[in-house]
């Protein structure tokens, strides 16, 4: 089978772009795999599917598959490259769009600035929300939240790692570092990625704060391996930084692949305020490809 795409780049997390609004293309998890393969596809961190409305009341349907082939429930750089995609398609009319995901509706806007700002809903705190398996281990209080300490191992000398956990629709484990580039990100996000703790598995934040108002962000992705930069894992980290009380309500995050920022209002009395992610969104390349027959 032969398909179209598009290759488009949030920050340097890079996808491919599929529109199936006529036509779900039913790809298996190895073809998703082929698409995101940097040697034998097209290589990206993500293939994204836009497809239509599924409901009454939103724009479109946004379907996730990591590198791995796996599908997930959010996509923090991708929503951004979505609104750029329908917008500039011409799939919608408006620079907004209300988006189906697996987990709830978004709201993608375009900035006359060309940059997208992207409604992320709210984040959620029940470990058990990632999920988590807390037995046998208690949170520690630090500032007016709390993390846990992970054992990265069974050995006396095994690191342990405190990680603060937070969902936003995908599952994020955040810790603080002193220094993002000497962080581990390659040795402990796999270790934190497959940790027996993890049932679905988890994405690893490794956060070193500037100041209040600016932090430096890597991340190992599920599914994916360390990535340019991670939308929800921006926002996952910004969140965990204002609740443990080391950032304020608008912080700058340097990624390697580039500049995101995240507004969110903490908890109201009608709960955890939606958490806003302003950044880029570009469009690469567009291309044709054959797909290998896959069982
Ligand atoms: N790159 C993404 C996150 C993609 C999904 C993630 N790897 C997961 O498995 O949850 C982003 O920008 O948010």
């Amino acid at each position: 089978m032969r398909i179209r795409f598009t290759k488009m780049q949030g920050a340097g997390n890079d996808f491919v772009v599929l529109d199936e609004t006529r036509a779900t293309l039913d790809l298996t998890a190895a073809q998703y795999r082929f698409l995101a393969h940097r040697q034998f596809g097209v290589g990206a961190d993500q293939i994204l599917s836009v497809r239509p409305a599924p409901a009454q009341g939103v724009d479109f349907e946004y379907v996730i598959h990591n590198a791995d082939g796996g599908e997930v429930e959010q996509c923090g750089n991708g929503a951004r490259c979505f609104m750029r995609f329908v917008h500039d398609k011409g799939l919608i009319r408006r620079d907004s769009a209300r988006v189906q995901t697996l987990a709830g509706v978004i709201e993608p806007r375009i900035n006359p600035d060309g940059r997208v700002t992207v409604d992320m809903g709210a984040p959620v705190f029940d470990p058990a929300a990632l999920p988590f398996d807390r037995s046998g281990l208690s949170p520690v209080k630090e500032g007016e939240w709390e993390t846990w300490h992970l054992a990265l191992g069974a050995n006396a000398d095994s690191p342990i790692v405190p990680v603060a956990l937070v969902s936003m629709g995908n599952p994020h484990a955040v810790q603080e570092v002193p220094d993002v580039d000497a962080a581990p990100v390659r040795t402990q996000g796999p270790l934190i990625e497959h940790h027996s703790r993890f049932p679905n598995r988890v994405n690893a934040g490794f956060m070193q704060v500037v100041d209040r108002g600016n932090v430096r962000l890597r991340v190992w992705e599920r599914g994916a391996g360390e990535t340019l930069a991670c939308g929800t894992g921006a926002c996952a980290a910004v969140v965990a930084g204002i609740r443990l009380g080391r950032l304020d309500h608008r912080v700058d995050v340097t990624t390697r692949g580039g500049l995101l920022t995240i507004e969110w209002g903490g908890i109201t009395p009608e709960g955890a305020a939606p958490v806003l992610m302003t950044g880029p969104a570009v469009t690469v390349f567009e291309g044709e490809i054959e797909l290998p027959d896959s069982p």
